[in-house]
């Protein structure tokens, strides 16, 4: 990508992002990332974290779900109130129609499928289990210290979210106050669970690039424990050195889980 490219922030996403085609690209099960390797391993991690039901809560808030929801497939079921939120609005568009079960909405079977393949579970279940519990589809901009603002939401038991950061974040500092941001809508001892990418710098939809900020293990680390957090798990999965880097340069993609201190 060429390096005189600003970096493309939310105003961008609201623009330029077509989130039917992101999510043809990436979640159709036959593209992606790399190939099926990242969703296979992430829905794999958020599966060993939640399936055991040893984290559960009241509130769970998803943070930058862009058009999909397998961030929170596997963690559901154990929390009453779901948000799921992001900046751009055809994208909570498409989250709505799908909560809605209208016509055109996106097909996210195939991925209920491997989550239930996983938990023993039955798909129409978990799609009414999800549907049931998700109360808000809330806008939400991480760069702001409150990434809900105006709305100021209950604290929750849990905060998910997956390659939202390194997309909306220019630089590191962006990057620790929007974690810090997060870490904020977290009760004391709540649990941060994160999904990223590593030595990223553009990821394409269709032909469109988008930005990454350019992170490696040591800068994510080093992020959560200066606000505090204990790091629980550290999972990468590092890309094939062979694949095509046309679409995306990422180097590797990390699951990561944390805990707020308790007060
Ligand atoms: C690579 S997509 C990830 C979407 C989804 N979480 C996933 O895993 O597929 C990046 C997302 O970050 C969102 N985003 C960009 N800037 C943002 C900001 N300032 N605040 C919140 N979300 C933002 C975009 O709209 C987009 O949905």
């Amino acid at each position: 990508m060429s390096e005189c490219m600003n970096f493309t922030e939310g105003e961008f996403y609201q623009e330029h992002f077509d989130s039917r085609a992101y999510a043809k690209n990436f979640y159709s099960c036959s593209r992606g990332h790399s190939d099926e390797d990242f969703l296979t391993f992430v829905l794999r991690c958020l599966s060993r974290v939640f399936s055991t039901g040893e984290h559960r809560g009241q509130r769970l808030i998803d943070v930058g779900s862009g058009p999909s929801i397998y961030s929170v497939l596997s963690a559901c079921e154990y929390y009453d109130e779901i948000v799921l939120s992001d900046f751009a609005d055809n994208n909570r568009r498409e989250l709505e129609k799908w909560l809605k079960n209208q016509e055109d909405c996106l097909d996210w079977k195939p991925i209920l499928q491997c989550v239930c393949e996983l938990e023993g579970k039955r798909p129409s279940d978990l799609e009414a289990s999800l549907k049931h519990r998700v109360k808000n589809v809330l806008k939400c901009d991480v760069r702001l210290e409150n990434p809900f603002y105006p709305h100021t939401l209950e604290p929750a038991d849990c905060v998910i979210t997956s390659l939202c950061l390194e997309a909306a974040c220019k630089d590191i500092q962006t990057y620790r106050r929007a974690l810090h941001g997060l870490t904020k809508l977290l009760r004391p001892d709540g649990l941060l669970v994160m999904v990223g990418a590593l030595g990223e710098t553009f990821y394409k939809v269709d032909e469109r690039p988008f930005s990454c900020l350019k992170l490696n293990q040591y800068d994510v680390e080093e992020a959560l424990r200066g606000l505090g957090l204990s790091i629980h798990e550290f999972n990468i999965l590092p890309g094939d050195d062979q694949r095509n880097k046309s679409v995306s340069d990422f180097e590797a993609v990390f699951h990561l889980v944390a805990r707020k201190p308790s007060d």
